[in-house]
Formats: C-alpha cells, sequence, structure tokens
C-alpha cells in the first residue's frame, strides 16, 4: 500500500537528509527505522508524511503519488503539539471535518486511548502519558491507512512508555493500518515491528534490513529478541563495520 522507489532528500549540497530509499509495506505491517543520529529518519517521516514534497524519486499510497499532506497518512511526534486553547475532546474532534459527528467521534477515541473522565481537562493539566495519549487518539480519528510515530515515547518514564507500546499494539490489532516507527530505542523496535530497517549515512541510506519473526504479542526479554538485539548493536556500531569510518562522529542512543 505505500511504497518508496529510490527516494532521496537531501540538503546542504548533498551532506544531509536521505537518499535512494525504497520499501514496501503490507497492510497492517508494523515498519521500525532504527538510525545513527542525523541519518534522516525525521526527514523520511516528513516525505512520506507529505509535509516535505521536495524528494526526488516515488512515494506513492495505493499508488497514488504523495504531493501534499494526505488524508490517508496521520502522524504523531516525540511532544504531542496539542492546541492549548481546546480541551482534550476538542483537540481530538479537530481534524474531523462534519461538525455533527465531532463529539460522538472524539468520544469513541477517548476511550480507546484510556482517557474517559478526562474530556474537558487542558492540555496544561494533563501528563506526558496523557497528552501523548490525545495525540494517538487525534492521529487515528482520521481513520488513517498509514500512521507514523516519530519516537512518540522517547519523552516518556520507562513504565508509561510500556503502556503506551501495548496501547499501541492494541490499537494495531483493532485497526490494521500500516505503521512507521521512528526510535532510538532498539528493545521498543523488536517489541512492536515486524520489520527493521536500519539506516547510516549522511545521507542515510539502508545498509541493514531485518525481519522480525516472533509472534506478537512479544514477551519483553525474550530469548530470540535479545539475540536481535546484539546483533543491531553491531550494526550500529561504526567502529565495526566496512562504512564505520566514513562516518565516525554519528552516535545511536540506544536505551
Ligand atoms: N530543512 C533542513 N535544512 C537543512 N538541513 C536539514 C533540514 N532538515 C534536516 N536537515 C539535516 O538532515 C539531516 C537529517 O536530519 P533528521 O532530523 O532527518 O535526522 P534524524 O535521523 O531524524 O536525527 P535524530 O536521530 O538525531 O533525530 C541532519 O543533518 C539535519 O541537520
Amino acid at each position: 500500500m505505500l511504497s518508496l522507489k529510490n527516494v532521496s532528500r537531501t540538503f546542504n549540497g548533498g551532506l544531509a537528509g536521505f537518499q535512494n530509499i525504497s520499501l514496501q509495506s503490507k497492510k497492517g505491517e508494523v515498519i521500525g527505522l532504527l538510525g545513527t543520529s542525523g541519518c534522516g529518519k525525521s526527514t523520511l517521516l516528513r516525505v512520506i508524511s507529505g509535509l516535505d514534497p521536495d524528494y526526488s524519486g516515488a512515494v506513492e499510497i495505493d499508488q497514488e503519488k504523495i504531493k501534499a499532506v494526505h488524508e490517508k497518512v496521520g502522524i504523531i511526534f516525540q511532544e504531542p503539539r496539542l492546541m492549548p486553547w481546546l480541551n482534550v475532546i476538542d483537540n481530538i474532534g479537530f481534524g474531523v471535518k462534519q461538525k455533527t459527528d465531532k463529539l460522538s467521534e472524539a468520544k469513541a477515541y477517548i476511550d480507546l486511548v484510556g482517557l474517559a473522565g478526562s474530556e474537558k481537562l487542558y492540555p496544561k493539566d494533563l501528563s506526558g502519558g496523557m497528552a501523548q495519549r490525545v495525540s494517538i487518539a487525534r492521529a487515528l480519528i482520521t481513520n488513517p491507512e498509514v500512521l507514523l510515530l516519530d519516537e512518540p515515547f522517547s519523552a516518556l518514564d520507562a513504565f508509561t512508555k510500556m503502556q503506551l507500546q501495548d496501547l499501541l499494539l492494541n490499537i494495531w490489532n483493532q485497526y490494521r493500518s500500516s505503521i512507521f516507527l521512528v526510535t532510538h530505542d532498539i528493545d521498543e523496535a523488536l517489541y512492536l515491528c515486524d520489520r527493521i530497517f536500519i539506516l547510516r549515512g549522511q545521507p542515510g541510506e539502508v545498509y541493514k534490513e531485518l525481519t522480525v519473526d516472533v509472534q506478537k504479542p512479544r514477551t519483553r526479554g525474550d530469548e530470540e529478541l535479545a539475540k536481535m538485539k546484539g546483533q543491531i548493536l553491531e550494526l550500529l556500531d561504526l567502529s565495526k563495520s566496512e562504512k564505520g569510518n566514513q562516518n565516525e562522529h554519528n552516535k545511536v542512543a540506544s536505551k
């Protein structure tokens, strides 16, 4: 459903951004993007979302080329980006075009993300985890076929992070949209993703594609996942592989 063919978006005379990325997602697949800092992961999500149309190559959803923000794509950022003057229910319903449906639809999503009872609260009264639940509901209410997440849980404490990872899995079970997850957290990628693309370099390129062949829901600390974590750490360790010398200054925050 989502297809990228030789997609590049570079800046500064070709030194930053990413290049030559080709991949295809299947319906309901969770794809992880892991990579060294500055290798273009956020730029790639911006291109897929239509927020940055100045790319080369082809990005298509259901064979339709992405040239601007697309209704089939939802995006969730690291920070919730809520509108401070709107309460929870109005933040969630903001993107719903039909005025009459706004409240009832927003209510259903409030229940889905576990915020029943908090409808009238304003962003300033929400914890980080609650605010991120609102942004998840706001992204889902338009029923996206592709959901993009840019380090969505990295600002949260470890316990809240695990709760929201499980919430995402529950939602994925119900909706089966394709999910693209940018993360620095290898455990998170291994817990949630079906395939993981390792990006390296500046501009970033796909260095390796891994399939996580462990049935969901997975057990945190699963032996197979632990083995894969070791493999990923090796792949991201620039000093231990052939491309290492080019990018010594890159760093990976593995948590
Ligand atoms: N609008 C822009 N103009 C110029 N350079 C840019 C622009 N957007 C991104 N870049 C550069 O492209 C590179 C990739 O940035 P990007 O934020 O996509 O990386 P990232 O992999 O998401 O990084 P991190 O993991 O640290 O968040 C960086 O060197 C960045 O400075």
